[in-house]
């Protein structure tokens, strides 16, 4: 299948386990993998037949802004839903990445795949 991705989108929310957390906003960096058969698109040269990737960035980055959840896990899940029902994708993998949550490492997350390739 071929895919449209999004590497690194940076993006402010509520997010955290912890009392401290609950209180800022903090940066996640996420990566997406949709699948998406390209060939109409590029067939037709047409905006209108891809996946537009800036819509998808300004609909991740509403979701992040309105969003509050304990887990990353949470976060991933829900984003996945969105970006499926909103846009029509049948297969993505979302990638969270977490920075400066240890002191020792520079990014941990999850990464979940939802769909059907
Ligand atoms: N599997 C997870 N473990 C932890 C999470 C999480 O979202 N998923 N979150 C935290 C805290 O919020 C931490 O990131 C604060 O530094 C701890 N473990």
């Amino acid at each position: 299948m071929d895919t449209v991705f999004i590497e690194g989108l940076e993006v402010e929310t509520l997010i955290g386990a912890y009392e401290w957390e609950r209180n800022i906003r903090q940066c996640l960096y996420l990566d997406l993998v949709m699948g998406w058969d390209i060939r109409p698109a590029a067939a037709g040269d047409a905006l209108d037949e891809a996946l537009d990737y800036a819509k998808v960035i300004a609909s991740v980055e509403q979701f992040a802004a309105q969003a509050d959840y304990i887990l990353v896990e949470t976060f991933a899940e829900d984003l996945a839903s969105m970006l499926m029902r909103e846009f029509g994708i049948p297969w993505l993998r979302v990638r969270v990445n977490k920075p400066g949550v240890h002191p020792c490492v520079r990014s941990l997350g999850v990464e979940i795949e939802r769909g059907c390739r």
